[in-house]
């Protein structure tokens, strides 16, 4: 009999599903079929009381991932909201936050910054680093995850979150928080998938409330974005798509034409160099994936 489930934790071409009455299966894809995230609902065929093979992912609403030239790694599906996590300690990349915050404004997905570690005498200097994106309209949420987890409660509300992040930002400390089972229900999967160490899946999915999901997801260094367009990508860098339009060319690069608005705007300091800088970096990156 074909049901339907969703993808609960992912680890290689092993998956964990969920089925309405709130069972798990250790699941395998038919065929070499592999691209599959946390997150998806599937189409699947139960085998027995433990297993189940999955025909087919269904519609996905969003879709997070990174790639480079050569391969797409999805993070998790169906999320409506991205939680970058950011620390004082160990410190973090200004270059990965915007990366992350241009995946999901490809995506469709609401971001939300988190600056964790709050507690550390360093996170003056980290809540300075992180203004300008408060100023760009970016929600920005400060805490402990050690203390006190509950800033976080109102963002959680209605929707689907994945944590993302640098190693050590404290992804797994804001999960245990929150789900104080999580580590346990960890232990289980890699059990199941039997993936011998105790290293963390792809992804898991947490179901906080009705209606409120939690996806922790593995620490990242780093953030391709092949998959976006180059003619895009000045419309997801909020300071630059209200500038849309306003450059003398238009087809202006923003990097040496005579009357673009936005070099004007970064000589004038309203935009900061590092941001002209990233989207620069971002469209070399794009010429030269397009040329494999
Ligand atoms: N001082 C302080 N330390 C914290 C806080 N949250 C997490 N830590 C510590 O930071 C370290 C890294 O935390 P993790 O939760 O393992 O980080 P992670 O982001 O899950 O790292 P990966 O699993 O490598 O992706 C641990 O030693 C935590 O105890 C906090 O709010 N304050
Ligand atoms: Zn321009």
């Amino acid at each position: 009999m074909t049901d339907t489930a969703q993808i609960i934790a992912s680890h290689g071409r092993s998956y964990i599903i969920e089925l309405p009455d709130g069972s798990t299966r250790v699941a395998s894809a038919r065929g070499k079929k592999t691209d599959f995230a946390c997150g998806d609902r599937v189409a699947i065929k139960v085998t027995n009381a433990e297993q189940a093979v999955i025909e087919k992912a269904l519609k996905r609403d969003t879709l997070l991932y990174r790639s480079d030239a050569w391969r797409e790694k999805l993070i998790a599906a169906n999320v409506t909201q991205i939680i970058v996590v950011v620390a004082p300690v160990p410190s973090f990349f200004d270059e990965l936050i915007g990366r992350c915050l241009i995946a999901a404004e490809d995506a469709g997905i609401r971001p939300l910054i988190l600056l964790n570690k709050c507690d550390l005498p360093e996170a003056e200097a980290a809540r300075g680093r992180l203004a300008y994106y408060r100023e760009l309209g970016y929600g920005v949420v400060e805490l402990a995850a050690t203390e006190d987890i509950s800033p976080l409660n109102g963002w959680l509300a209605d929707h689907v979150s994945v944590l993302v992040g640098q190693s050590g930002m404290g992804k797994s400390t804001i999960t245990n928080a929150l789900i104080p089972e999580a580590r346990a229900r960890v232990n289980d999967i890699s059990v199941a998938l039997d993936s011998g160490k105790h290293t963390t899946t792809n992804a898991t999915l947490y179901h906080l409330e009705p209606g409120a999901d939690l996806i922790d997801s593995p620490g990242l260094q780093s953030f391709g974005l092949a998959h976006v367009t180059a003619e895009n990508l000045p419309r997801l860098m909020p300071e630059f798509r209200e500038r849309l339009g306003q450059c003398r060319f238009h087809n202006c690069r923003h990097r040496h034409e005579p009357g673009c608005a936005i070099l004007g705007a970064v000589k004038e300091g309203t935009i900061p160099e590092s941001r002209l800088q990233l989207l620069h970096r971002l469209q070399d990156e794009l010429a030269a994936a397009q040329t494999y």
